[in-house]
């Protein structure tokens, strides 16, 4: 089932700031996904606002990714500029689902369905992988809005979208405060509009919404290996040395355990054998590090290796997905002499870019801007 951030944020058309600024906005908060909402705009307004994003979001490692509502036509026209959107969400008046994939550059989107009672959550049309279910209750951003379905409908709903394959999405005037019930509920992350802009600190409501995530659902089990993967510069060594420690697991930093093997730092690996010799190297070291329980902070490039993420699963390690932003870890990583890869701002993000997939098959972690030692201990109280 593909995995959703906690919380699923959707611009606000009816609000001043320019639907590009607030994906922005919302994308440096720490939100990996964020939905283009552009009505009542017109089409021309709506697709430059979208261009400017999806350009905005291609230059910083396509993040946050964005799901066009309604709108096929304009992520046909963004394929075809090469900015094809993460995905498209249609409503119950908008193309079939089947129909819209089949649009030229639409083959690989995420298709969304709203859904508002058992006629349209139990038939949903297979070529979707997610769904929205409400409205949970009445909303002032969206006039038109079917009869509130409360938790029990939320329930039923999000079996029916889980018993298809679907991924469950919560909807309909919900606030911070709700994220528990619906949670409870099924649901896999929250989609929000009205509070989420009214919000003073957008980032501390992923947060508290992303903990609840966690106390309804712990990532991982108590006792089990841990491997965190993500990009240069994510702070997957500093968290997983933490979470060690309070776990009383031992810790191991694959990039160390490379430079041990190889008995020199991995610059010189990548400057005297070659890119190639160091993968090979790394794909054999996780091997080994992986033979007892503990905390183990891969690479950056680490998790792309399909033979790696075998063996992880193989040794029942749990895989944990720190989803830093692009442009913090670059804040953090670019230039450093001591990683080769992290030295070109366009081909590092590129790099994230192609990775993100692979990343995003497995749970995440979003700091949305905490120290480390708080996000450790925040999932550890899950
Ligand atoms: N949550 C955080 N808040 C602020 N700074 C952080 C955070 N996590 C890590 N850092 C800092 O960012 C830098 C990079 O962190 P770290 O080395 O842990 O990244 P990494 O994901 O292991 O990168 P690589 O894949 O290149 O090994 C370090 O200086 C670390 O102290
Ligand atoms: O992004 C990458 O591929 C790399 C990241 C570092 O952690 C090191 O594993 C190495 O520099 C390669
Ligand atoms: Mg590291």
């Amino acid at each position: 089932m593909l995995q959703l951030p906690p919380l699923y944020p959707i611009t606000d058309a009816t609000r001043p700031e320019p639907l590009s600024e607030q994906i922005r906005r919302l994308g440096a908060a720490g939100f990996p996904l964020v939905q283009f909402r552009g009505k009542p705009l017109g089409p021309s307004a709506q697709w430059e606002e979208l261009r400017k994003a999806l350009a905005e979001s291609a230059a910083n490692g396509r993040w946050p990714w964005i799901c066009v509502n309604d709108r096929a036509d304009l992520a046909v026209l963004a394929a075809r500029e090469g900015l094809a959107p993460w995905g498209l969400h249609l409503g119950q008046g908008d193309l079939p689902a089947a129909e819209a994939r089949r649009l030229p550059g639409l083959a690989g989107c995420h298709l969304g369905a709203s859904t508002h009672g058992p006629a349209e959550w139990e038939a949903v049309d297979p070529a979707c992988d997610h769904a929205g279910v409400g409205p949970f209750r009445g909303t002032a951003t969206k006039g038109d809005h079917a009869a509130p379905i409360g938790p029990g409908g939320l329930a039923a709903g999000c079996a029916a979208l889980r018993r298809q394959g679907l991924t469950p999405i919560a909807i309909g005037g919900l606030e911070a405060a709700d994220a528990p019930a619906c949670f409870a509920a099924g649901a896999e992350s929250l989609a929000m509009v009205g509070a989420l802009h009214r919000a003073a600190d957008p980032a501390a409501l992923g947060w508290a919404v992303q903990r609840a995530r966690w106390k309804a659902r712990p990532p991982f089990r108590h006792g089990q290996g841990l491997v965190l993967v993500g990009g240069s510069g994510a702070g997957k060594t500093t968290l997983g040395r933490d979470l060690a420690r309070r776990l009383d697991l031992p810790f191991a930093d694959l990039d160390g355990a490379v430079e041990a093997e190889a008995g020199k730092p991995i610059a010189a690996l990548f400057a005297e054998a070659g890119e190639a010799a160091f993968r090979h190297l790394e794909r054999t070291t996780l091997a080994r590090l992986l033979d007892r329980p503990a905390v183990v902070a891969l690479g950056g490039g680490a998790w792309e290796d399909p033979a790696s993420r075998q063996v992880v699963a193989d040794r029942g390690f749990q895989p944990l997905w720190l989803a830093e932003t692009p442009a913090r870890a670059w804040a953090r990583a670019g230039q450093d002499p001591a990683r080769p890869l992290a030295q070109d701002r366009a081909a590092f993000m590129a790099r994230w870019a192609a990775r993100t997939p692979a990343w995003s098959e497995v749970p995440m972690l979003l700091p949305f801007g905490r120290e480390p030692g708080e996000l450790a201990s925040t999932l550890l109280e899950s």
